[in-house]
């Protein structure tokens, strides 16, 4: 398993072909530090060195334990997996597993909901002789410290317990890392008398004694703080405890390494995220009135923040070597939704747990609600600062003058928004209670679009909800859900978390302000001048050269499913039908060396069938039910280059077209372009040919818009592909295509022009299954 450090840090994703050309620079790309593949168009930059996306996800990215994906947003730990938000699902009942939610993680692998475990594991393991002891897995994080040697406050040592009793995440035959001691260590705040901060416990202290101890004076804090309006701490906080058990540090397993390793590791500067499984039976869990070997101390003070990373799991699994059968349970339950939550720990029955979710990517800096735990220990040079951490989160908020310097802020809200195992793109789980539902902005196929706002923060989204539960619903907003997670792009839709809501997922995304670019070419009120809508086609050109680039196919896309920014910016949307197209380095080398072709582009052509998609925007070869490739898109592009232009709606009673599906660009022509700029048309036209590979890829579609806009805007020569006569070329096409006789007869005027409409119609009455707009066969 990589290590979180090597991949908190989101990869530079940049887009360098669109500087190249623009500046006319020969400017050398260094190809890609594993395969030397040369990068083209993006890349990702990690400590200075270049990788091509496949070389970055494999060295560095985490897989989902369910999809086998890598994960670049939230990500739900279970023991030693991490999952995607939407793969985080019980797999008998298949409901979503979300935030507080009970759940068990059987033989590291089976994941139920609390309620299916109950049902069916729980016979089958009670049954077992080989059952394991219960025990958690909790993830801690330890922020930096000023003196990073004070982390010295826990000690850790090789564990020296029976073999029996490691059972084991790890199944390994060294022994573990376990903490040995620790030390609490509480602020001293100066609005807290001396006397109410939290003691420090020693070992040699009566359990009992220490556990009443830290209750009461916990208790008082809390009184005091609330009182004082800035705390909010529950007295049974978590805490890492004597015994337990290291096994991963920033994510990598400690299995290989030695005491003082793991040890250095503690003592390092940045913020340490540390994975401890716990011993759960009743001897270590009823704490006081036990020795002191199973006493629970507490080492750390726990604060509540906005971000978090505790990360609580329950795995039960049976053991490599029998083991004696565990010991009846003992629960401590959590306060579900409260703003601290603990663990509800049992002997072989799934928790209730609160922060299961390690994702928190800027939870704190931005004001999101999440309540989570945090767990901090060891001396702060800078109390003051510290105490910040414990305020509310309505307190943090504030807009009063903080104590705190804006630097230590920064770092403090950095080191809380750290996402375990995830990029730190601000993908974020939300909770239903967080948003206020707003405006119901639109119906799609299988879900509706409701525009929502953060209690919190103020910000403005779009939850997108399924309000069809039928197995295809399911799977296509699921995939719409894994597409768009992985795409970061200025031109496609902010994917900015999920959402869970009565077992269901929902996604939430930006909310983009201005319309659909349909909506927008059809209000005649609205003045678009060329060179505006020149810009609207070139960010489309640039979202899909970006998803192409991710070797998706978007098979969906119409002015419908493009959206106009505020600032008249315009990003693809709905991925719905979006394919992923595999692209197997292997298959790309042997690409290469067959055809002495860079394997850089072209997707494995010609394999699909599926008809999806809107007929009216539909390339023709998917229309015939022949295979196809990235270049459908291409086709679509093209019938909105045409919307653009003439304004009306691409249905073929609007917007002329061909008997062979293709535009009919003599008439369109006629109807439509007494003004529009030559080169526009000739873009259009230029998409719109029958023939796939004559059609250009989006990546010299960029270069030919931003070309295009100088030519609208300064009078600067058209690139040569848009010169001349679009009229002319389409003749040409067609000529080559069927000859002219023919040609004649796939495009005669209005009769055979209701042909094509009733063929087009037909077509869609044919592979439309339900609903307008949505075609699959
Ligand atoms: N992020 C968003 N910002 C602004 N409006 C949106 C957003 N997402 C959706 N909408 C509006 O809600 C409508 C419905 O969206 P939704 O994604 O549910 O369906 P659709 O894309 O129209 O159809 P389908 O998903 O079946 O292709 C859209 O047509 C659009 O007008």
């Amino acid at each position: 398993m990589p290590g979180s450090s090597e991949i908190e840090d989101s990869p530079a994703t940049v887009e360098v072909g669109k500087d190249k050309r623009s500046l006319g620079a020969d400017i050398h790309m260094p190809g890609c530090t594993v395969c030397q593949r040369c990068l083209n168009n993006w890349y990702f930059e990690k400590d200075g060195q270049l990788y091509c996306r496949h070389d970055y996800w494999s060295k560095f990215g985490t897989a989902c334990n369910s999809c086998s994906q890598l994960i670049t947003g939230p990500v739900m730990v279970a023991g030693e997996h991490r999952y995607h938000p939407e793969c985080f699902q019980c797999q008998k009942c298949l409901s979503y597993i979300g935030d507080g939610d009970t759940y068990a993680l059987v033989e590291r692998s089976k994941l139920f909901c609390g309620r299916c475990y109950k049902e069916v594991t729980r016979p089958l393991l009670t049954a077992s002789p080989h059952r394991r002891k219960p025990h958690c897995i909790q993830l801690v994080e330890i922020p930096p410290t000023p003196d990073a040697s004070k982390r010295g406050a826990v000690h850790i040592a090789a564990d020296q317990s029976p073999v029996s009793y490691r059972h084991s995440y790890n199944d390994r035959a060294q022994p573990f890392i376990t903490i040995t001691e620790a030390l609490e260590h509480v602020l001293p705040r100066p609005d807290i008398p001396h006397e109410h901060q939290r003691p420090v416990f020693t070992k040699s202290e009566a359990p009992r004694a220490r556990q009443k101890r830290a209750t009461r004076t916990a208790r008082e804090i809390t009184t005091l703080g609330k009182d004082s309006g800035e705390l909010d701490l529950s007295p049974d906080l978590e805490s890492l405890k004597i015994g337990d058990r290291i096994l991963e540090v920033n994510g990598s397993t400690v299995k290989d390494k030695t005491v003082e390793e793991v040890d250095a590791l503690l003592k390092s500067k940045s913020t340490v995220q540390i994975t401890v499984e716990r011993d759960l039976s009743p001897l270590r869990i009823n704490t006081e009135a036990d020795s002191n070997a199973t006493t629970v101390i507490p080492t750390t003070t726990l604060t509540t923040t906005t971000a978090a990373t505790t990360t609580t799991t329950l795995t039960s699994s049976t053991p490599p070597t029998p083991s004696t059968p565990s010991t009846p349970s003992s629960i401590s339950e959590g306060s579900v939704g409260s703003e601290v939550e603990q663990s509800l720990v049992i002997n072989d029955t799934p928790v209730r747990l609160r922060p299961k979710q390690s994702l928190r990517a800027r939870g704190a800096s931005t004001g999101s609600s999440i309540p989570d735990t945090k767990l901090h220990f060891g001396p702060f040079a800078n109390t003051k600062s510290q105490a910040l951490c414990l305020h509310s989160p309505s307190r943090r908020r504030s807009k009063s003058p903080s104590p705190v310097p804006p630097s230590r802020q920064k770092s403090m809200d950095l080191g809380r928004s750290a996402s375990f195992h995830t990029h730190s793109q601000d993908h974020r789980v939300f909770r239903a209670s967080d948003l206020i539902p707003g405006e119901v902005l639109g119906q799609g196929f299988f879900g509706q679009a409701i525009k929502v706002t953060h209690r919190v923060t103020g910000e403005v989204m779009v939850i997108k909800e399924l309000f069809r539960f039928d197995e295809e619903a399911q799977k296509s907003f699921l995939h719409e859900v894994s597409v768009l997670r992985k795409l970061e792009n200025p031109y496609v839709l902010k994917f900015l978390g999920v959402l869970y809501r009565d077992k269901k997922l929902n996604m939430v995304t930006e909310y983009v302000d201005g319309g659909t670019l349909s909506d927008i070419l059809l209000n005649h009120s609205i003045d678009l001048s060329w060179v505006q809508r020149a810009k609207f086609v070139k960010d489309i050109s640039m979202g899909m050269s970006y998803l192409h680039s991710m070797n998706i196919i978007h098979r969906d896309l119409n002015s419908r499913n493009c959206f106009i920014r505020k600032d008249q910016t315009v990003v693809v949307a709905d991925f719905g039908l979006a394919k992923i197209v595999p692209r197997h380095p292997e298959l790309m080398r042997v690409e290469k060396e067959k055809n002495g072709r860079s394997g850089k582009k072209r997707f494995q052509r010609k394999k699909r069938h599926t008809v999806v998609g809107n007929p009216y925007w539909m390339a023709p070869e998917m229309l015939n039910g022949a295979s196809y490739d990235e270049k459908v898109d291409v086709f679509s592009y093209g019938i909105i280059v045409c919307e653009v232009i003439a304004r009306v709606s691409a249905d073929p009673d609007d917007l002329p077209r061909c008997v062979d599906f293709g535009l009919n660009v003599e008439l369109f022509h006629k109807k439509f372009c007494q003004n529009c700029p030559e080169p526009l048309l000739m873009l259009a036209v230029l998409c719109s040919q029958l023939e796939p590979n004559k059609r250009p890829s989006f990546e010299s579609l960029n270069h030919l818009c931003e070309a295009l806009i100088l030519h609208i805007e300064h009078g600067m020569s058209a690139p040569h592909e848009l010169q001349g006569s679009a009229v002319e070329f389409y003749r040409r096409a067609k000529d080559e295509l069927y000859g002219t006789h023919d040609r004649k007869r796939s495009e005669s005027p209005t009769p055979k022009r209701r042909t094509s409409l009733n063929t087009i119609e037909e077509r869609k009455a044919r592979v439309v299954s339900e609903g307008e707009g949505c075609a699959k066969t």
